[in-house]
């Protein structure tokens, strides 16, 4: 079991990830989703220990048991590979362009787990297998601008397989994919962590993928959490005016409205995730609100209530 508990990522005065917590079992599938800058990355970066220099990570972060906020570089990489891997959104970035990807995947098996040449070889075939790369003998020796993106991106997943991670994150791992790629890819992460009973951290701006991939979804803005629950009820009855708001700007026919009066179009949320330094003290939302109250940007409803939203007051 993993378990964040006021898990805070702070850059000086401004704090990306603010005092959250949640817990992630063997085999949940969990979405973070949220405009660009909200703290998803910073908050799969802090689940695995890979923050920038400049962040302070206060809070705490068990993996079974152990505490991992402040922990030592060495007592992570104890963990990384084994506990927690992680994958990017641009895998031609990930992988040395110099290395065929073969020896990219075999060399930490042979480091990590001491695994002979041939040990490593054979397991790195199994798990291209997994990861449905088709001929992976013949793809063991290429290179990695000698494969497609949709590949490149399997060949990361084994790579993050290769330790059996108790938790996969992927932080929009799709997003340098056309739309059938990001569809197949989506789908794989969510079979591997069924199958292994692995549990996935899906990061993503994109709704349609996380309610493909994710059975429980967290919403984050501003560096909070502003809505969680089972992706199919949040998605259907969002209650958070953030969650709202961003269900209502997905494009679809039916969201299209006539605005001043205007040829129709997509409603936005106004205005954009203001600058760490910048967000409200209170509900970090307030300013964009449309059902914003005057104590909103002072106070936090969820110190109060165990909500986000005085919206969500009646639930509780
Ligand atoms: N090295 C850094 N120094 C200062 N602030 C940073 C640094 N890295 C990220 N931030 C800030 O932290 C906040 C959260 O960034 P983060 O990358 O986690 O957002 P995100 O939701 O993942 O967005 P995206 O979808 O664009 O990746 C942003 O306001 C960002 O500007």
């Amino acid at each position: 079991m993993i378990e964040a508990r006021n898990l805070t990522v702070a850059f000086g005065a401004g704090q990306a990830v603010r005092d959250v917590s949640f817990q992630v079992r063997p085999g949940d599938r969990i979405g973070v989703v949220g405009e660009s800058g909200c703290g998803k990355t910073m908050l799969g970066l802090a689940m695995i220990g890979m923050t920038p220099d400049a962040a302070q990570v206060s809070g705490s972060l068990l993996l079974d048991g152990t505490e991992m906020v402040g922990a030592s570089e060495k007592a992570w990489q104890a963990q990384r590979a084994r506990r927690v891997a992680m994958i990017f959104q641009e895998p031609m970035a990930a992988l040395n362009p110099i290395k065929r990807v073969g020896d990219t995947v075999m060399e930490p098996l042979m480091i990590h787990l001491g695994l002979s040449r041939e040990q490593a070889r054979d397991r790195a075939l199994s798990l291209f297998e997994e990861v449905g790369i088709p001929e992976p003998e013949a793809r063991l020796r290429q290179f990695p601008h000698e494969i497609s993106g949709g590949q490149r991106q399997r060949v990361l997943i084994a790579l993050a397989l290769s330790c059996d991670p108790e938790l996969l994150i992927a932080d929009e791992p799709t997003t340098a994919l056309d739309a059938n790629v990001a569809l197949r890819i989506t789908d794989l992460l969510a079979r591997l962590a069924r199958d292994r009973t692995m549990a996935l951290l899906f990061i993503s701006h994109d709704l349609a993928a996380v309610a493909r991939a994710t059975e429980d979804m967290l919403v984050m803005y501003g560096g909070d959490i502003v809505e969680r629950g089972k992706t199919a009820a949040v998605l259907s009855e969002p209650k958070h005016p953030y969650t709202q708001g961003l269900l209502s700007a997905r494009p679809s026919p039916a969201n299209m409205r006539e605005i001043d009066g205007r040829r129709k179009r997509l409603p936005t949320i106004p205005g954009a995730v203001p600058p760490l330094a910048s967000l409200p003290a209170g509900c970090r939302f307030a300013g964009r609100c449309p059902v914003e109250l005057p104590k909103c940007a002072t106070r936090k409803p969820t110190e109060r209530k165990g909500t986000a939203c005085h919206l969500m007051e009646a639930d509780t």
